[in-house]
């Protein structure tokens, strides 16, 4: 029996040794002779489990620790601490069946060979992971389909947009049908069209195949589109694993009352409802307490000349930008 997809991470950590080298001639002379490091504690302590067929989304400030944590659960970096398992093998040990289970698309890395079309690095992928021509044929047509890759599979990889390049790094990563994927920013750079196409494909595989999907992404919308449940990591740690929809309850104790005016209020009024986020002539957002909500909306409405009124949860961005600024205090 196929063992299933789910992802297990225990305890896990990496950390490097980094050399320190001092700055000048001079400095990198002294640090030849005292060679000084320093621990960066790139991943540290995690753990979270990922149940078949979910998609999750694993989000993180620049340097918090997502490639890193990626490169271990594929098997490209053996972590310094702790248990992981990736569909029922521990990746470290570069089982050939654990490699033909998974797959890694970095949206920053090619693997396609720049100077021949696309079919080319198809057909190296054929080679390294053996698979059948008939099944080839078989993936590479659903692929082309779901992918629109026609007019794109004799064109050299040099020649192509980096939207239909993605395109074909999907399908070069997908011929052997993981159904444990790892994607890291599989839309960056990508033109708002594209950027949707990329999603409608991830959210097509993995209702077709059951795959298990991690997905990093800069993009709030790849994982409001895609993800029910997201684990946010910074410094290494993880600040919060859960449903998309309680990040705002969880993680920002405030809502934000939206207001149109219908004339405008004397200096200071504002304030005395919470702080300010923006006030232009007559429409203004205010920061009002969870706890606090109701009785504030109802203030508002009986002593402010309010013409509209809403409340809202603060933006994703927002609420994640929030987590990290606290994790750095
Ligand atoms: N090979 C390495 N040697 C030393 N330090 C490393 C190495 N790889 C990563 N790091 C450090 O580990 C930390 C986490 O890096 P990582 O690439 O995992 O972050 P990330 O969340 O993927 O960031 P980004 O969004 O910028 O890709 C950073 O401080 C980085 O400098």
């Amino acid at each position: 029996m196929k063992p299933n997809n789910g992802i297990t991470v225990e305890h896990l950590s990496k950390h490097f040794k980094v050399h320190e080298r001092e700055a000048g001639l001079s400095g990198a002379w002294r640090s030849l002779f005292n060679r000084k490091f320093r621990m960066v504690e790139a991943v540290d302590d995690i753990s979270f489990s990922i149940e078949p067929g979910e998609i999750v989304g694993f989000l993180g400030p620049n340097g918090a620790g997502k490639t890193t944590t990626m490169k271990m659960l594929t098997g490209l970096l053996h972590p310094s601490g702790g248990r992981v398992q990736v569909g029922g093998y521990v990746p470290f040990e570069q089982k050939a069946d654990f490699k033909r289970r998974i797959t890694l698309v970095m949206g920053q890395k090619s693997q396609l060979i720049w100077d021949l079309p696309a079919s080319e690095t198809f057909l190296v992928n054929q080679a390294i992971y053996e698979i059948p021509d008939h099944q080839f044929k078989e993936i590479l047509g659903e692929l082309t389909d779901l992918l629109d890759l026609t007019p794109l599979l004799k064109k050299p990889v040099r020649n192509l947009s980096l939207g239909e390049r993605m395109k074909c790094e999907l399908a070069a990563s997908l011929l052997h049908r993981p159904d444990i994927v790892f994607l890291d920013e599989p839309t960056i750079g990508l033109d708002v069209n594209m950027q949707e196409a990329v999603r409608r494909f991830i959210q097509q595989y993995n209702e077709r195949f059951k795959a298990t999907f991690l997905l990093t992404s800069h993009y709030m919308a790849d994982v409001t589109a895609l993800c029910k449940r997201v684990i946010i990591i910074n410094h290494g740690k993880i600040l919060f694993d859960g449903d998309l929809g309680r990040l705002a309850t969880t993680l920002a104790p405030y809502k934000v009352a939206k207001l149109v005016l219908s004339e405008p209020v004397a200096q200071g009024v504002l304030e005395t409802y919470g702080e300010v986020l923006h006030s232009d002539n007559l429409q203004v957002s205010i920061k009002l307490p969870r706890a606090d909500v109701s009785a504030r909306s109802a203030q508002i409405l009986a002593q402010l000349p309010v013409q509209d009124f809403t409340v809202e949860d603060p933006s994703m961005e927002d609420v994640i930008g929030l987590a990290f600024a606290r994790s750095r205090a």
